[in-house]
């Protein structure tokens, strides 16, 4: 892939650039921003990122005038809204979209309009692993029949802050953990669009938003990301705990999550798909 474009350029989009650069494997000769706002300190530092490779870096506001440009791939990592904004217009593009927003598709009409834009023009939209992880096995469990998923995501107080969590509980005064969300993997998507997409995620890859539970924790104990999911299918039983470390650029997002799209983007690149 010679051209890459995303949407957004914050925690996310740095460290997954920063990983891609690293990649001797990796051709990339073109980088397109997508931003809304500061264009002049978003473009001084994607070239400082990108100065160690000739990468020509490309900052715009308009996505029409970005897809204009022709990128192979677009990848989102701007927010939720920025995939109903703008995915209908990439897809439409005929261009594949990476979400890392995956918790959007909480929004059916968006899902089943998005599904469609893309069947109707070629396009693929991909939904990455994200903070998660294990989704080959679910996905092949779901095949076999899924007997139950589901999800508790722990965070420290501070990685819920500016959330619905603050209406359900006093974050600053906590003094041990405190479970303020139960119900489906729907409601968590859209209660808490920069939190629980991973939810999102595990409930695609397996039996559905309103089929997967979801406990959401703050906890005052940890200072660490933790995501937890149980499986029971046909074919396999597995459980799987992830302790993601807190990203330094954004303290609700896990630090593993640009390099899970690092690995999605490197996919579409070389020989072997792993
Ligand atoms: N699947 C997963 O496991 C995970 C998914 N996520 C998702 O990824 C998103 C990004 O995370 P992260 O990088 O940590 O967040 P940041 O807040 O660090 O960065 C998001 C950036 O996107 C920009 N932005 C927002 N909306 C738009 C838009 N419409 N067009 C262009 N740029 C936009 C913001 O710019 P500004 O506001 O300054 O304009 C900001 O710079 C989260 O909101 C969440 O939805 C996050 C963690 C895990
Ligand atoms: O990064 C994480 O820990 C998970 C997250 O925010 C999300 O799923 O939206």
């Amino acid at each position: 892939m010679q051209h890459l474009a995303l949407i957004g350029f914050g925690a996310i989009a740095r460290t997954l650039v920063a990983t891609l650069c690293d990649q001797p494997d990796m051709r990339l000769r073109k980088l397109s921003l997508l931003v809304r706002s500061t264009p002049d300190e978003l473009r001084r530092a994607a070239a400082e990122i990108c100065a160690p490779r000739d990468i020509e870096v490309q900052v715009f506001t308009d996505i029409a005038q970005m897809l204009a440009a022709r990128p192979d791939l677009v990848v989102e990592c701007a927010g939720q809204k920025a995939v109903a904004d703008h995915g209908a217009a990439v897809l439409g593009a005929g261009v594949d979209l990476v979400t890392a927003s995956v918790g959007a598709f909480a929004d059916q009409a968006l899902f089943d309009r998005l599904k469609e834009t893309a069947a109707g023009r070629g396009a693929r939209i991909i939904l990455p692993a994200g903070a998660i992880g294990g989704i080959d096995a679910l996905v092949a469990a779901r095949l076999s029949g899924l007997n139950e998923l589901s999800y508790t995501g722990r965070k420290p107080p501070g990685g819920w802050k500016g959330t619905d969590a603050e209406s359900r509980v006093d974050l600053d005064a906590l003094t041990e953990e405190a479970v303020f969300f139960e119900g489906t993997a729907r409601e968590a998507a859209m209660r808490f669009p920069k939190n629980a997409n991973v939810a999102a995620t595990l409930a695609l890859a397996g039996p559905g938003m309103d089929e997967t539970r979801v406990r959401l924790i703050a906890d005052p104990a940890t200072t660490e990301n933790t995501h937890e999911y149980q499986v029971r299918s046909q074919a396999v039983d597995y459980s799987m705990r992830l302790v993601g470390k807190v990203s330094p650029l954004n303290p609700k997002t896990s630090l593993s999550t640009a390099y899970s799209l690092a690995r999605t983007v490197l996919n579409r690149s070389g020989a072997i798909i792993i």
